[in-house]
């Protein structure tokens, strides 16, 4: 048996491949995949999971003249494998290495840029439309998974792909996660396509009773065979792709090379938009990632033997789960607090929440739009709804941020996860644009702790709030400032003064509170004296102190995690020219206006000048 995966450079190769070879292959790549992502970390499960479909994809279409669109992306390992990138594993999601999701720049397999869900089937849509204005004739493949299916834009592509009169193929990876198990109405339905008993009765009685009728019968089993997954359509009440114009096939096995090469094939030749529904178990091949797909969805390196995590140094609590408990227990107190996800439950650290009140709780799917929404008719009906949703996510649902809770004054919180640099997962997830995008929004309030007991209290008096209101907050492990502060006081809408100084005045919000601080701690050695402020809201910033603590002081920095346009920095500028205070030296520090890669988080901060270091050198300069 010839070894494809050490020779593997492009997916040509796959062509003239027996089928027994691309088995082998498809084991070959599990072990890869296993070896690597278990030194790296990455998203581990859906690329097992995904193994034999995008082999035989690779084998059946002509990869980069027919054009093949990840949805989500996170899922494109096997891809990124077979189209030359094999060598770069080692690189996988570091900084200047190979990325986790689709890049244009990283090869011209990758089509189009992914990493926000469901937006597969809309690109590949425009991207066959381009192709027939052009008079092209290649095929164009979206491949979309149960989860991002939930998305409303799948929808919305699905609905005009459905009479766009387009050739145009879309294979959905049906493997019942999303990155916890798949929620709604959809995926109910989903799993009735998969498993009714009477579908597959019926389709067995026909097959059957035709070949069973001499002569006749073969032919015109032949020619039901053509009209099986139309015969199918009358049989299973309710094919909804059918229904909205789709050539259906399906349920198949998405781990059978062969079966699914056929299956490509003949959708290809199919005119107008096909739907093919491949059934997959996510984690295939890893006993703990099969048992447990959620942890191994996106993993950070781990013991391939125990499937446990290799941890480094003591952690302290995540902003997460500090947020998740600190729900639990206010939603003792108060009935009216319900707490919703798009999606997230584990990773925005609701699970517990989840449990202990599944009535209270709505995981709605990756829904964000409608999840904010949805939080607004909860909150007019007299509900206190808390969203928590990562930032770069929230994007998505702006209009709704300002239509339906913002301008009705409704008092929704929004506890925004993932705020600043995420690391690794890079352009497509940081959460450098949020205080950009909600500061101009009238009646929001803006807040960000700098540390684990600050976020505590932030909830408990956001849910007190009848309004608006947004808590920041970053991945990963909280701070602690016990040691220094006393106040934790958010009633007053205060910032807090950390400490006094006379050369320079940093205000900083949220994580960059710390930085603020060890960069004054170590510049006092060297007689440089700094005020710290921890800002604690960003809208209505508490001018009274900021302007008072600045009387004196000439030199000024605001420091932040989110992009310097539009960020907190500009929100100070404004303040100090609006109270005729722009004589002073200021500088804002934030991230540049550019989209940042991925990378460990310290380090890219590092990069960007926006580590303790970088951040002394700024206040060096300034006062020379
Ligand atoms: C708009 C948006 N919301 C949330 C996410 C986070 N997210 C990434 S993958 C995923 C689950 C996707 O499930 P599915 O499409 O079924 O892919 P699978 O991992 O099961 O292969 C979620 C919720 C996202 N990428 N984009
Ligand atoms: C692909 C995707 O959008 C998620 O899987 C994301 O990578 C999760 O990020 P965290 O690891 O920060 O939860
Ligand atoms: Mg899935």
């Amino acid at each position: 048996m010839r070894d494809l995966l050490s020779s593997i450079k492009s997916p040509d190769i796959l062509k003239n491949a027996s089928d027994e070879e691309l088995v082998y292959l498809a084991e070959n790549i599990r072990k890869f995949l296993l070896n690597n992502v278990s030194k790296t970390g990455g998203h581990l499960a859906s690329n097992l999971g995904i193994v034999e479909l995008t082999l035989a994809i690779h084998s059946v279409f002509d990869s980069p003249y027919d054009h093949i669109i990840w949805d989500v992306g996170h899922q494109a390992y096997v891809h990124k494998i077979l189209t030359g990138r094999k060598h770069l594993f080692h690189t996988l999601r570091k900084h200047n290495g190979l990325s986790g999701f689709p890049k244009r720049s990283e090869s011209k397999h990758d089509c189009f840029e992914t990493g926000h869900s469901s937006t597969s089937i809309s690109a590949a849509l425009g991207i066959a439309k381009a192709r027939d204005l052009k008079g092209k004739k290649n095929s164009v493949i979206a491949v979309i998974g149960d989860g991002a299916l939930t998305g409303g834009m799948a929808f919305e592509a699905l609905n005009h792909a459905g009479h766009a009169n387009t050739d145009l193929i879309v294979i959905l990876n049906d493997n019942e996660m999303s990155i916890s198990q798949n929620v709604g109405g959809i995926s109910r339905y989903l799993n009735r396509l998969r498993t009714d008993p009477k579908y597959f009765k019926v389709k067995d009685d026909v097959e059957y009773i035709l070949n069973k009728i001499p002569a006749v019968g073969k032919a015109m089993y032949k020619t039901a065979e053509k009209a099986k997954d139309s015969l199918k359509y009358f049989l299973v009440p309710g094919i909804i792709f059918e229904e909205l114009g789709f050539t259906y096939i399906g349920p198949v096995n998405g781990h059978d090379i062969k079966e699914l090469k056929v299956v490509l094939q003949r959708a290809k030749n199919i005119k107008g938009p096909v739907f093919i529904h491949v059934i997959t178990k996510k984690g295939k091949g890893y006993k703990y990632a099969e048992k447990n797909p959620d942890k191994f969805h996106g993993i950070g390196p781990f013991d391939i033997e125990s499937g446990k995590l290799i941890k480094s140094g003591n952690k302290r609590e995540s902003y997460s789960s500090i947020f998740g408990k600190t729900l639990v227990n206010l939603a003792k107190e108060d009935l009216r607090i319900v707490a919703i996800t798009a999606a997230m439950p584990s990773g925005t650290g609701l699970n517990d929440f989840a449990s202990i009140y599944p009535d209270r709780f709505f995981d709605v799917g990756i829904a964000e739009q409608h999840a904010v929404t949805f939080s607004a008719g909860l909150a007019s009906n007299g509900l206190k709804p808390v969203f928590a949703v990562y930032s770069t996510f929230l994007q998505r649902a702006y209009d709704q941020v300002v239509h339906d809770v913002c301008l009705q004054n409704l008092p929704v919180v929004f506890c925004i996860d993932r705020s600043g640099l995420v690391g690794n997962d890079g352009e497509t997830h940081h959460g450098v644009f949020d205080i950009s995008y909600l500061t101009h929004i009238p009646n929001i309030t803006i807040m960000a702790p700098k540390d684990g007991t600050e976020l505590i209290e932030m909830l408990k008096y956001a849910v007190k709030l009848n309004s608006p209101v947004a808590i920041r907050y970053p991945r990963g492990e909280s701070d602690d400032f016990t040691f220094i502060s006393d106040n934790y006081c958010i009633e007053d809408r205060k910032a807090e003064v950390l400490l006094s100084g006379k050369d320079v005045c940093i205000i900083a919000f949220g994580k960059m509170v710390r930085t603020a601080y060890e960069a004054a701690k170590r510049l006092k050695s060297k007689n440089i004296h700094c005020t710290v402020i921890n800002a604690r809201f960003a809208k209505p910033l508490d001018e009274k102190t900021i302007l008072e603590e600045c009387s004196d002081i000439k030199n000024i920095i605001t420091l932040e995690d989110n992009v310097v346009k539009g960020g907190f920095g500009s929100e100070i500028l404004a303040l100090l020219c609006k109270s005729k205070k722009n004589d002073k030296n200021i500088k804002i520090l934030g991230l540049p206006d550019k989209f940042v890669e991925h990378g460990d988080t310290e380090e890219l901060m590092r990069y960007y000048n926006l580590d303790v270091y970088s951040v002394i050198e700024h206040i060096k300069e300034m006062i020379s």
